[in-house]
């Protein structure tokens, strides 16, 4: 298991810069992934990693060792990419022993029919069987070794994939989107099985997605990436609680936050469609307000903003309510407790005001900047 560390790579693929100066620690055994829009450049970085792509400029490590031009197969990493690359013609024990069989067979004992009769291959094969075994077990495929890939279903061949992966024991996983081919409910259970995985193994896993849920909840941390830089790294909860930039504000969480633009006075006051409100900037300006649907709550007085419903999404266990505000150029999100359930229609006035330390402010660049006071009704 290893430690990886990327500094300042740059990738330009003709006069078109790909990546423009990525430096990134990634902790032994840590679950990291790499989230951003599709083009950000996550694939590139990752297949730099990997050595199938050499970077313009910078430096990988792996472990103690600077690996800049050692080949893909010598770096001692096992890749899971979105298509299985699974041979048809191979069971799943033949599949998942591909690697084994290339580093522990010497070519002799892989000729057909004598290579059996080889002095000790007997002996290696055996071994083979075996870690085959304890990974099928391990990913819980251990009755379908006999199967062709044809006779498995997505998630169930995803997994030959990772036990393909797991029994070359590599320094760490790159995973590039590898559940992106699989329905919906799938990709929860595969997601949680993943996650899994890296605690048991103790493993570092790089993790390519541009699905945000799926980072949010596999990740010990994640990194933003958009235009081929970085824009934050850090916790799921740092980057939902405290986004550093606008665009990694807008990223993560879904329904998406609120961004409301505002304005801001030479007193340092916040007016928001024109009204003030009780929230006062810092020494920066403040041009927009970040608040979460989940952090907006009805109110009789002192509103923060009101509203007309335009949509009501009943979804059981919460509500998701849109609000025309006047002057507003997009809808307010709002998420209630299903006990909201039948108390608003569309059309219906709703009065919203937002609690202590969650909101967050930024300024017309797009970066977060602290808010002085926030003065509420139930402060
Ligand atoms: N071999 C190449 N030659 C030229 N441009 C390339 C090459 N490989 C990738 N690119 C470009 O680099 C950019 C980043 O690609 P990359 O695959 O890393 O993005 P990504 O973030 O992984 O996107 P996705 O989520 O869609 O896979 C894209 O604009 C892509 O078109």
């Amino acid at each position: 298991m290893a430690t990886v560390e990327l500094k300042d790579i740059r990738k330009s693929f003709g006069n078109t810069d790909i990546l423009r100066g990525v430096s990134l620690d990634i902790a032994d055994g840590e679950f990291l992934s790499l989230v951003g829009p599709s083009g950000c450049g996550k694939s590139t970085l990752l297949r730099i990693l990997a050595g199938l792509e050499s970077q313009s400029a910078g430096s990988v490590r792996i472990g103690e060792a600077a690996v800049d031009g050692v080949r893909a197969a010598d770096r001692d990493l096992a890749m899971v990419f979105q298509s299985y690359a699974l041979y048809p013609h191979l069971t799943v024990a033949q599949n998942i022993a591909v690697p084994l069989t290339m580093r522990r067979l010497r070519r002799t004992d892989r000729l057909p029919l004598c290579g059996r009769l080889m002095p000790g291959a007997r002996t290696r094969r055996a071994g083979i069987v075996e870690t085959v075994r304890e990974a099928a077990e391990t990913l819980e495929i251990a009755d379908l070794l006999d199967r062709k890939p044809g006779q498995l279903s997505g998630g169930q061949r995803q997994r030959v994939a990772l036990g393909r992966a797991l029994v070359r024991d590599p320094a760490a996983f790159l995973l590039d989107e590898p559940l992106s081919n699989l329905d919906a409910k799938m990709r929860v259970h595969m997601r949680a099985e993943i996650a899994q995985l890296n605690r048991r193994l103790g493993a570092t896993f790089v993790y390519v997605t541009h699905d945000q849920a799926e980072a949010m909840t596999m990740s010990d941390r994640i990194a933003v990436m958009m235009d081929g830089e970085l824009l934050q790294v850090g916790t799921p909860d740092v980057l939902y609680d405290a986004p550093a930039d606008i665009r990694v504000a807008r990223f993560i969480g879904s329904p998406a936050i609120n961004l409301l633009p505002v304005e801001t006075d030479g007193a340092g006051r916040i007016r928001l469609t024109g009204r003030e409100t009780a929230l006062r900037a810092g020494p920066v300006p403040v041009a927009y307000l970040g608040i979460r649907p989940e952090a907006l709550e009805p109110c009789d007085r002192d509103p923060l903003l009101s509203g007309r419903a335009r949509l009501v999404e009943n979804l059981g266990s919460d509500l998701f309510v849109q609000l025309d505000v006047p002057e507003m150029p997009e809808p307010v999100t709002v998420r209630l407790p299903s006990d909201a359930r039948g108390k608003i229609a569309v059309g219906g006035l709703m009065h919203l005001r937002t609690r202590q330390g969650r909101v967050r402010g930024f300024d017309s660049m797009g970066l977060a900047v602290p808010l002085r006071a926030e003065v509420f009704a139930d402060a």
